[in-house]
């Protein structure tokens, strides 16, 4: 908890540190990256690093977590931090780098807030960080733990490589080793480690679109990104035969529960409402599932074939389809909620571009859904829960 001393200083320079986010973080990972160059070989998102989104995510949840321990001293805010900590064990984030993080970052605090900054509010904002790395490092061990290995890169096997779609491919895996594999959960997503032409390593997590409970098999489909640095390579460059580096599987975004089930998804962001629904399929749920689907057209739906076949699979299951481009026998334009029969006690896991999940979002909430009971994931740097949380 945030101790009496630290929260009144926390409060009263919340507003300025804030402010001041948007060039502490550029320089915080500037003076990083060139004390520990390796950590951009397979580690942090060159991509990202150049857009500014990883700058502006790592600002977004510090300041979400330092607005949240106000709000509340006594809780730490567990959803911001089990979002973080999914993605960070992706990464294979290990406990000394928190020391390495809290070296460069105080020093470009000290810097960018040197007309203000005082030891007692250096030292609050340093406990606010330990209070946040030391709940990051505890869920995180929890969550390597967990795996059926205690290794980071597995080698896994390209078997197959299959187009899906106009813009996207399926790349089918096997183990290329004997280390056990963990069973994934639906809607967790696996990371991918690629070298590029210039001999980077560039990581990327691609959420699992079907089979996740197979330990023989691990199916991913990503779409080709011609302005991104990963995907092309995947794309053109990796054959069947191929050997590539998978992560455990990780992501708290994932089908639980009972009741109702809608999945609600955009584009490739179909990929783990996917994989869920093949796992509903497989088991032969008696659950209430409605599928919703937006897409540009029908030939861009990714995984058109399983998704339909997986409803016409499960008893009482419900397909609707939004395209952009008018189509005889399905809705034209964006996704609406309006006018469909979605049950008050439905789970929602909706997926997809960023301005489509927050429309769909509150098109769900003002229907009368909780927002406990509406799951999303923003891939890439988390701003949007950053900010939610905040
Ligand atoms: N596990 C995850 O969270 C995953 C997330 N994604 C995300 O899903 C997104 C999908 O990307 P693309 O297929 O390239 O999408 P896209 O740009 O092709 O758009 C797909 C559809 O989204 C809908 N849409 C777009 N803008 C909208 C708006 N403003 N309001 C309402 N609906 C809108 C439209 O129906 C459009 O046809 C990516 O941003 C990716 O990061 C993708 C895969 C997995």
């Amino acid at each position: 908890m945030l101790s009496e001393k630290s929260r009144p200083l926390i409060t009263a320079t919340l507003p300025l540190v804030g402010s001041r986010l948007g060039t502490i973080t550029p320089n915080f990972y500037s003076r990083m990256l060139t004390a520990h160059p390796e950590l951009l070989d397979g580690l942090f998102s060159r991509a990202n690093q150049n857009n500014g989104e990883q700058q502006k995510a790592l600002a977004g949840s510090i300041a979400g977590f330092a607005s949240a321990l106000v709000a509340n001293p006594d809780i730490i805010p567990e959803q911001l931090l089990s979002r973080i900590a999914h993605k960070h064990t992706a990464l294979g984030i290990t406990e000394d780098q928190y020391d390495i993080v809290y070296k460069y970052l105080f020093e470009a605090i000290a810097e960018e807030l040197a007309d203000v900054i005082t030891a007692e509010i250096a030292d609050a904002w340093t406990e606010v960080y330990w209070l946040m790395a030391n709940a990051l490092i505890k869920i995180e061990k929890g969550l390597y733990a967990l795996q059926a290995n205690d290794k980071m890169w597995m080698p896994w096997t390209v078997i197959e490589k299959n187009p899906a779609g106009t813009d996207a491919m399926t790349f089918v895996l096997a183990p290329a080793d004997d280390t056990p594999v963990t069973v994934a959960r639906p809607g967790q997503f696996v990371s991918v480690k690629v070298a590029l032409p210039d001999g980077l390593l560039q990581v990327r997590q691609y959420s699992l679109s079907a089979d996740v409970e197979s330990t023989t098999r691990r199916v991913f489909t990503t779409k080709k990104d011609d302005g991104g640095e990963v995907s092309p390579v995947l794309h053109n460059n990796v054959q069947v035969g191929d050997v590539l580096e998978l992560s455990n599987p990780y992501g708290d975004v994932t089908l639980d529960g009972e009741g109702p089930v809608v999945f609600a998804t955009a584009g490739i962001g179909c990929t783990p409402s996917a994989s869920a629904l093949r796992s509903l399929a497989a088991t032969g749920t008696d659950r209430e599932v409605m599928v919703l689907h937006a897409e540009k057209n029908l030939a861009a739906w990714a995984l058109r074939d399983q998704m339909t076949n997986d409803v016409d699979a499960i008893d009482g299951a419900e397909l609707q389809l939004w395209l952009e481009e008018p189509t005889e026998g399905f809705h034209k334009g964006f996704m609406s909620l309006a006018g469909l029969d979605i049950p008050a006690n439905a789970s929602m896991y909706v997926c997809g571009p960023l301005p489509f999940m927050k429309a769909i979002r509150n098109q769900a909430i003002d229907a009368g859904i909780p927002s406990t009971k509406i799951h999303y994931e923003v891939f890439g740097p988390d701003l949007w829960l950053a900010g939610a949380a905040s």
